[in-house]
C-alpha cells in the first residue's frame, strides 16, 4: 500500500538570540509556526530490510539525505524491532516545493514527517516525545516537526511549549540563494545578547528576527525581496533565510500584492497554521 504524507514548512515569526552554550550552539528563543504548504513524501513500507529514496535531491547524496537518516534511525531502534514486518524498509518519493537553505525546514520537516509516517506504517510504536528525541539528533529543528504544535522554543529549538499564534496569510518570497545556518551564525555582529523574556512579553512586543540584518548583509537578494515586501505590508525573515515573508489578514490582500509583484521574485501565498497539516493526515490514518 502506498501512502501520501504531507511534509510542511514553517515560519519563525520571531527569533532572538540570548546566548550560546559550551559546545557553541546558540541559545534560542523563537515562535513556530507552520505552513499549510510543504513538500510531499510518498512512502511504500516494504519487507526488504532497505530504505530507497527513489528521487534523488541535487547536491545530497542519498546517505546525508535527512528522509534517509531518519529512516535508518528510526529502523534501527531496538523498539523498531518489534514491529509488523520481520525485515522493516520502505521505498521513498519526494516532491520538493520547498528550496533549500530557505529557513522554511524542508529538510527538518521531511525528517520529521519520516519518523511520524514510518513508525505509523511500520507499527512500531513510539511516542512523540521519543520521536522528538530521535530527531533531534538529525536537526534541531525536528522536535517541533514531529511535535506537530505551532510553539515557542527555547534551548536549541527543543525545549517546546505550545503556542497560538494568530493564524495569518502571508507571502512567502523565496529569493534564489541557498543560506547556510552556520554562516550566519558565525558572523561576529550577530546580536547574541537579547534578554530572555517570557513568551506573554515577547507577543505584545514587535517582532523581529535578529538574523535579518546579518541575512541582508551577506545576500543581495534576501535586502533586495525584503526591501520591495516592506513597502506592502509588515515583513521579515525567516530562521536564517533566506526566505522573507510578509503577513496580512486576508488571503485576497496576500494575492494582490503577490500580483504585483516584480518578474524577479517568485513566492507563494499560504495560511500559517498552528496544526501540522502531517498531524492532520496522521489522523485520518488512525
Ligand atoms: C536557527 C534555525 C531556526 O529555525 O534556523 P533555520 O535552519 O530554520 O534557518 C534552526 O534552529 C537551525 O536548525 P538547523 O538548520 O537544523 O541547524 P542544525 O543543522 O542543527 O545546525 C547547523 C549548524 O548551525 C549552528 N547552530 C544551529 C542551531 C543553533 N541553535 N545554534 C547554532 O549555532 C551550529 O554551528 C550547527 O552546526
Ligand atoms: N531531505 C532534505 N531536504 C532538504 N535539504 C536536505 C535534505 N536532506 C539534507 N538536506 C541538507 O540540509 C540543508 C538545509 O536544508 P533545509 O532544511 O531545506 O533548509 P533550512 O534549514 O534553511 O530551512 C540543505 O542545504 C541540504 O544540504
Amino acid at each position: 500500500m502506498i501512502h501520501r504524507w504531507p511534509s510542511p514548512g514553517k515560519l519563525n515569526l520571531f527569533l532572538y538570540i540570548t546566548g550560546r552554550r559550551a559546545d557553541g550552539y546558540h541559545l534560542l528563543q523563537t515562535l513556530f509556526q507552520f505552513l499549510d504548504y510543504g513538500d510531499q513524501l510518498t512512502i511504500e513500507p516494504v519487507n526488504t530490510g532497505v530504505v530507497r529514496l527513489l528521487t534523488p535531491l541535487p547536491g545530497v547524496a542519498a546517505e546525508d539525505n535527512l528522509i534517509v537518516r531518519a529512516a535508518e534511525l528510526l529502523r534501527r531502534h531496538p523498539l523498531a524491532a518489534k514491529n509488523k514486518f520481520s525485515r522493516p524498509g520502505a521505498d521513498i518519493w519526494l516532491e520538493k516545493r520547498l528550496p533549500m537553505g530557505g529557513g522554511l525546514g524542508g529538510g527538518s520537516s521531511n525528517a520529521a514527517t519520516v519518523l511520524v509516517a514510518l513508525n505509523n506504517l511500520w507499527q512500531c510504536g513510539l511516542d512523540n516525545m521519543e520521536l522528538a528525541r530521535l530527531g533531534l539528533s538529525l536537526g534541531a529543528d525536528v522536535p517541533v516537526f514531529v511535535r506537530g504544535r505551532a510553539a515557542f522554543a527555547e534551548g536549541i529549538g527543543e525545549i517546546l511549549t505550545p503556542a497560538s499564534p494568530p493564524e495569518k496569510w502571508y507571502l512567502v518570497a523565496m529569493p534564489p540563494v541557498s543560506v547556510s545556518t552556520p554562516v550566519i551564525f558565525a558572523d561576529p555582529a550577530l546580536k547574541r545578547d537579547s534578554p530572555a523574556r517570557s513568551l506573554e512579553t515577547l507577543l505584545r512586543e514587535p517582532f523581529q528576527n535578529v538574523c535579518e540584518p546579518i541575512a541582508r548583509k551577506h545576500f543581495y537578494e534576501v535586502e533586495q525581496h525584503l526591501s520591495w515586501l516592506l513597502e506592502y505590508a509588515p515583513s521579515r525573515l525567516t530562521g536564517t533565510g533566506a526566505c522573507v515573508f510578509a503577513e496580512f489578514d486576508t488571503e485576497t490582500d496576500a494575492r494582490q500584492v503577490l500580483e504585483q509583484a516584480p518578474a524577479w521574485m517568485h513566492g507563494f501565498v499560504t495560511r500559517g497554521v498552528n496544526v501540522s497539516p502531517l498531524h492532520d493526515t496522521l489522523a485520518g490514518a488512525n
